[in-house]
């Protein structure tokens, strides 16, 4: 078998250096909590390709699924020659997601398709042109997206210029407000968008549950509840990206569901189809079905090999209960990372939900960024052959999520090299 480092080599000239990668390893195969590399190297998986594999790689209903699905026909595109796996994962989303209202969803193939389709949902069904964002968003690298997303680097730098009408507000981020209660972070977004926009201007408001890439950021309670109250009243389509937080992640179906915040549209892709790639929007059937007909859609949108996998995927975590494998999951790392916060003084904070946690790092004593000491506890977590991810405006927090199927045996390992990396 062809070693990483052959495959290094020849990635050199064929791949676009802009397409970069966390660990220089080479997948063989993966499976529950566990990726083995083509020079036969265990690695304990605490990233699940970036939330994607909650229900873990070749989940055996997925692979069953897929193969049955990939014999029958591949691709007929759903604008041209529909199929019932389509409506039958519309017809999942619309039953699982917050809200008893009726609801409408439409298919796509990732994440940033799947907001620059909300918001052109939200702008046509109010006819407004306004979208508020907060600090430390991620919302993709599409145009609009990366308008959206608040970093600069590496994800918008010298991509410009973006789409207008992107506003953007305070997000409650208790470690560095502060420690503003909910209800006076959400009162002070909400005074910057009505002097600087114009509530009736607005056609939505879009927010992450828990921010990912923006570092983890869990807005302080009443947050969303006071953003969620202040849209219904003007008028403006509450959108909550689900993208990273959904499909039990953070040891609800989604992340909404913590504080009974029902959006009016939901943004969704990562877990949703055990790793084969599909996003969705499932929103209140008059916004959804206020776009004329043709007004949506795209080739590959809703793949039925795609679909196919969504409905095992689905059909797992129902079977498996993988939102209290979530809890059960932040159960066991919250405490371990809180016994490395106690004896570290570079942790500033533990948060997250579920299966969707993280620590932030800081200058001990002060509130300063650390990245370069994130960057040393990654390297040594990967040298020891565990798999994290760093995330984080400052480049300063590392980020767990193992996929809710890893056993606790692999978690245990997992938290051993953790606990070493941080002697
Ligand atoms: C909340 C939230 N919204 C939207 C997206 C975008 O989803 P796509 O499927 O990557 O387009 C994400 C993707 N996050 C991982 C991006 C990784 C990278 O590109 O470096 C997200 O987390």
């Amino acid at each position: 078998m062809t070693s990483s480092d052959e495959l290094h080599k020849r990635r050199g000239a064929a791949v676009a250096r802009g397409v970069g990668s966390v660990i220089p390893s080479y997948v063989d195969r993966a499976s529950g909590g566990t990726i083995v590399d083509v020079d036969g190297r265990e690695w304990i998986d605490f990233a699940a390709g970036i939330a994607v594999a909650n229900v873990g790689n070749s989940a055996p209903r997925v692979v069953a699924a897929v193969r049955e699905q990939v014999e029958r026909f591949t691709h007929t595109c759903f604008m041209v020659a529909p199929y019932e796996s389509y409506v039958a994962v519309c017809e999942r989303l619309n039953a699982l997601t917050p809200g008893g209202f009726e609801k409408r969803s439409a298919l796509f193939n990732s994440g940033a398709e799947a907001v620059e389709n909300a918001v052109k949902i939200a702008r046509h069904a109010t006819g407004r042109p306004a979208v508020v964002v907060f600090d430390h968003a991620y919302h993709g690298r599409t145009n609009l997206t990366m308008a959206l997303t608040a970093k600069n680097m590496p994800y918008k730098h010298r991509f410009g210029p973006f789409a207008g009408e992107i506003y953007r507000v305070p997000m409650s981020y208790p470690l560095r407000d502060g420690g503003l209660d909910g209800a006076t972070a959400a009162a002070r977004a909400i005074e910057m968008v009505e002097k600087q926009v114009g509530a009736e201007n607005v056609a939505a408001l879009l927010i992450e549950p828990i921010q990912g890439e923006g570092g983890f950021v869990v807005p302080a309670e009443g947050f969303l509840p006071a953003l969620r109250e202040w849209a219904t009243a003007a008028g403006v389509v509450f959108v909550a990206d689900e993208i990273q937080t959904g499909f039990c992640r953070t040891g609800d179906w989604f992340a909404c569901e913590h504080e009974g915040v029902e959006p009016d549209l939901v943004t969704l892709a990562k877990g949703i189809a055990g790793g084969l790639p599909l996003a969705a929007v499932t929103g209140r059937a008059e916004l959804m079905d206020a776009v004329h007909v043709g007004g949506l859609g795209g080739t590959y949108g809703g793949n039925p090999v795609a679909c196919a996998a969504a409905l095992a995927s689905i059909d797992t975590m129902q079977e498996l209960d993988l939102a209290a494998a979530a809890r059960r999951i932040g159960s066991v790392l919250g405490p371990r990372l809180h016994a490395i916060a106690d004896r570290d003084p570079r942790v500033a904070e533990v948060r997250g939900r579920g299966a969707m946690l993280a620590v932030e790092l800081v200058r001990p004593g002060t509130l300063t960024p650390d990245p370069a000491a994130t960057a040393a506890v990654s390297a040594a977590c990967h040298a020891a052959g565990l798999l994290t991810l760093t995330c984080g405006t400052y480049g300063n927090v590392i980020r767990f999520l193992p996929p809710l199927v890893i056993s606790d045996a692999e978690l245990a390992r997992g938290l051993d090299i953790l606990d070493a990396a941080f002697a």
